[in-house]
């Protein structure tokens, strides 16, 4: 089907296979076609790259980074989208569909093989809200080589984590391999059903592969907060805990407050 995102689009396919959007998955479809282009010239794909989706939904944004990108490979969790996709993504030929869950992908794995033919890998979402930390966290360290990320979160989530004054594991795993941006505002009245809050584009762009020491360090950083990051740190490491922190990126002199 052309332009899946316009609204009237939408609704048809819904009431076609009597499919009602769930909170359990996170289920807020996109229905402003004008919104998903801008969101696609935001990620700034060619056909030298491969996107992977996270949760294709009725596959909105997955028609329109088809046009833009080599290949297309979505994860998507709720088989009842089965037959969905089957017709809406039917002339898209290099989109390719698999109901996963993204959080079981072996996404080193995945990377490396799309990165044979591909000069570049990435990955793009509009983000199931409920699972937003656990996602970002599992990209981050999967240590795949990851080119950029580019996300639809809530908007305040992505004012946080391109704060530099704010702190948390996860603003900590993203400065170690790269940038943060926030690209782009979303009302939440381009989604049906509409969320809460607003929403935001916030990319990612890599430069350096993820040090899994990090993990242990943040764990151990974020029991004592108030301190350095380095005195939590040292008793842990000892002697060791300058170079480990210098190897991650990450300032000694910082602490955990908000
Ligand atoms: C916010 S909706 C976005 C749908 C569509 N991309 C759009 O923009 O209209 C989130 C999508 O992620 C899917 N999803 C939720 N959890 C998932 C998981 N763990 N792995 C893969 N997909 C998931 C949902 O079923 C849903 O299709």
């Amino acid at each position: 089907m052309k332009d899946i995102a316009k609204k009237s689009n939408t609704m048809y396919l819904l009431e076609k296979y009597n499919m009602k959007a769930t909170k359990k998955f996170g289920q807020n479809f996109l229905i402003d076609l004008n919104v998903v282009q801008k969101i696609v010239g935001c990620t700034q794909i060619d056909k030298q790259t491969c996107v992977i989706e996270i949760g294709p939904g009725i596959g909105s944004l997955s028609e329109q980074l088809s046009y833009q990108a080599g290949h297309v490979v979505c994860y998507e969790i709720d088989t009842r989208l089965k037959d969905v996709l089957a017709e809406s993504l039917a002339d898209c030929d290099n989109v390719e569909v698999i109901f996963q869950d993204f959080l079981t992908v072996d996404l080193k794995e995945v990377v490396k093989k799309y990165k044979q033919e591909y000069q570049r890998v990435c990955i793009v979402a509009n983000l199931p809200y409920y699972i937003t930390s656990d996602i970002l966290e599992y990209i981050l360290t999967s240590e795949a080589m990851i080119d950029s990320i580019h996300v639809m979160v809530q908007k305040e989530v992505a004012l946080k984590l391109t704060d530099v004054s704010y702190h948390s594991p996860l603003t900590f795993m993203i400065e170690s391999i790269g940038t943060s941006s926030l690209d782009m505002l979303i009302s939440k009245n381009v989604f049906s059903p509409a969320p809460r809050v607003d929403s935001a584009i916030l990319s990612i762009h890599i430069q350096k592969t993820y040090n899994p020491n990090l993990t242990k360090i943040l764990k151990q950083s974020f029991t004592q907060k108030r301190k350095t990051i380095y005195n939590n740190l040292k008793t842990l490491f000892l002697e060791d805990t300058e170079k480990i922190l210098n190897e991650c990126g990450i300032d000694l002199k910082k602490d955990q407050k908000n």
